[in-house]
């Protein structure tokens, strides 16, 4: 990896393999995380974001592929590699039995925080996650939101560049959630993120880039914008004053299909390839339809998630052509 390039990447992966025995869970990953971006790393069960997780930590080996921390390489220099690391696992590593300073105290330790800067380590990270008065409690009489507060100070006790984060907001309530995923977010401005979910209003949420997985390869990589904007031109949004029947409006050149929704408006889908807009709006005028709204259906991060993952071959090659409409 050329280092003028890399400056603002503070964790880059390559080609990032792995092999259960003859199962193949993650393959030729490509993984590029700029400082202060939160990158939303999402796929269906199964789709091999923990294995990616954990080989990004440096907790697994790859079968193949590199990947470079700050441009340190993790596999040749991992001790210098993971210091720049904080990771915070689908099950958070906590001991319920210590306090919340006893516990943050052991973390820091644990990540070679220096002896002099470990109170302040502590009381830092503390601050961060909004601990401040929560040090002398103990981890297992906090609230699900609070003990998953205490993962993510543990997370960054060490000042780290990178976060990674495994589906942090599993098993929480509505109101957790909201403040997990704030916290999430003002992290974002200080480290560079990656959020591993399977929740895709998580992603909307929080992150600024998405890569979706589906049988362990990447087959989206792109802003969330760029993921909206991938179906425009598939479907139409149709505001009629004097609508006809969606029959007659689905026998216009172009159209595959036109269905009424609850606001009243249509939605108009495109043959493949198809654009009808101006066909549409002829027969409008030619009808008297009172055309008073046409525009592109916002695709929303579900309808490109569902396209992508819901079948096996076609779906990875439609990703690619997704991908590249995009960019
Ligand atoms: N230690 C292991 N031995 C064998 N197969 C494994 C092992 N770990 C993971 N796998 C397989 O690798 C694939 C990817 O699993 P992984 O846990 O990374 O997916 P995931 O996207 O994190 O799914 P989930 O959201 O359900 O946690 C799965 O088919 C899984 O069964």
């Amino acid at each position: 990896m050329n280092p003028s390039t890399t400056a603002a990447v503070t964790l880059a992966a390559r080609g990032l393999t792995r092999r259960f025995g003859d199962r193949l869970a993650v393959a030729h990953v490509d993984l590029e995380l700029r400082r202060g971006e939160v990158l939303g790393f999402l796929g269906p069960n199964g789709a091999g974001k923990t294995t990616t997780m954990r080989m990004l930590t440096g907790t697994l080996a790859p079968s193949s592929g590199c990947i470079e921390v700050c441009g340190i390489d993790l596999l040749e220099r991992p001790l210098q590699a993971k210091a720049r690391i904080g990771y915070l696992p689908e099950t958070p590593p906590l001991y319920r039995e210590l306090t919340v300073d006893e516990y943050l105290l052991l973390a820091a330790r644990l990540h070679r925080v220096p002896r002099a800067q470990l109170r302040a380590a502590v009381t830092r990270a503390k601050d961060r996650c909004g601990l401040a008065d929560a040090g002398g409690r103990l981890i297992g009489a906090l609230s699900k939101g609070y003990q998953q507060r205490v993962g993510l100070a543990q997370a960054i006790v060490h000042s780290p560049d990178v976060l990674i984060l495994d589906e942090p907001t599993v098993g929480l309530d509505p109101n957790q959630i909201r403040e997990i995923r704030g916290l999430i977010r003002e992290l974002g401005g200080d480290y560079s993120v990656i959020l591993s979910t399977h929740i895709l209003s998580e992603v909307e949420s929080v992150c600024d880039r998405v890569q979706i997985l589906h049988q362990g390869r990447v087959v989206f990589d792109n802003t969330l914008a760029a993921a909206r904007s991938s179906g425009a031109g598939h479907s139409l949004v149709v505001g009629l004053r004097q609508p006809p029947a969606p029959e007659v409006i689905a026998r216009i050149a172009g159209v595959a299909r036109a269905e009424r929704m609850p606001s009243g408006e249509f939605r108009v889908r495109c043959e493949p390839g198809q654009d009808p807009t101006d066909a549409l709006v002829r027969e409008a005028v030619r009808g008297g339809w009172g055309l008073y709204h046409l525009a592109p259906w916002p695709t929303t991060l579900e309808e490109v998630f569902t396209q992508l993952t819901a079948g096996d071959e076609t779906a990875v090659v439609d990703a690619q052509a997704t991908k590249e409409a995009a960019t």
